[in-house]
């Protein structure tokens, strides 16, 4: 079928290349275990990409090394034509639980990340940007509550904020919602796609659900595992925006299926 791509798109190379990789691996040396191997793969500007494989397949440690966290053993990652070789500004992370210091206001967690980069006077310069980003994950009226008063969505909401104060190149994004339940996930889902089309973000997706990919992913990276590799990109050319409607269509249960048969190919490797 059209909508797949058995192949690395080549189609696209005239679009900007935020993030190259080129030729990762990385074995852990303490148990000599090869979590990745040889992974390559640009990522485009303003686009939405999913990694997506079996528990173990070195998704984190994928988003670790782009995110300069873990160095790689082989092979090189570049950000806006920069080597990543450690932690950098330019890279938004949000992960499962939401980490908000209990003992800081909504708004004061959110400029924080400004607050240590560029200290007090710039944080407080920040909050009308925060104030903005609130109103537009629809938190407005919640700015000045502790966190213990902001549900689980509430407060991954104001993470995305948190994420987005600094107006990172890319978001990395390693489960984010997957602590939720299914109603209040969804809604996230299409929450972080319009923030994403908003800010024109590049964001790239650790997630195990198939169906979360497909309806956020314009690229899906299914890896193997032992050693963690690529399998496959999937393309997925569903119409953006993106609806919650759009997963009872067939195009969307036959993307579905694709994917969960080379998810089940992997596994028996
Ligand atoms: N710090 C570490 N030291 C040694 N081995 C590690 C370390 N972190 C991960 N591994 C190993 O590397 C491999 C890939 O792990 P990784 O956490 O990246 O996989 P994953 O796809 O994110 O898994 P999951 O879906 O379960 O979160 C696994 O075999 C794991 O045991």
């Amino acid at each position: 079928m059209n909508a797949l791509a058995a192949a690395p798109d080549t189609s696209t190379v005239q679009a900007e290349a935020v993030y190259e990789l080129a030729n990762v691996g990385k074995t852990y040396a303490r148990n000599k275990v090869v979590a990745l191997e040889g992974v390559s793969l640009t990522l485009e500007k303003g686009s939405f990409s999913s990694v997506i494989g079996s528990s173990g397949c070195g998704k984190s440690t994928l988003l670790k090394i782009m995110a300069g966290l873990l160095p790689p053993s082989t092979g090189r990652v570049v950000l806006q034509n920069d080597p990543v070789i450690g932690p950098r500004r330019d890279i938004g992370m949000m992960f499962q639980h939401a980490t908000l210091f209990p003992w800081l206001t909504t708004v004061e967690n959110i400029v924080l990340p400004i607050e240590i980069r560029d200290g007090r006077a710039a944080a407080q310069q920040a909050k009308t940007r925060a104030h903005d980003l609130l109103d537009v994950v629809g938190l407005k009226g919640f700015e000045d509550v502790y966190p213990n008063e902001l549900s689980g969505g509430m407060a991954q909401r104001a993470s995305i904020c948190r994420m987005l104060i600094t107006e990172p190149a890319v978001l990395l994004l390693d489960e984010p919602f997957s602590a939720l339940d299914e109603l209040s996930r969804d809604m996230m889902n299409m929450e972080l796609q319009r923030i994403c089309a908003e800010q024109h973000a590049t964001a790239f997706l650790v997630t195990h659900s198939i169906a979360e990919a497909v309806i956020l992913s314009d690229h899906i990276y299914v890896m193997k595992p032992r050693p963690g590799r690529l399998a496959e990109i999937v393309t997925v050319d569903l119409p953006r925006p993106r609806t919650l409607d759009m997963i009872t269509t067939p195009k969307f249960g036959a993307i579905v299926d694709y994917i969960r048969q080379l998810l089940d190919k992997g596994a028996e490797l």
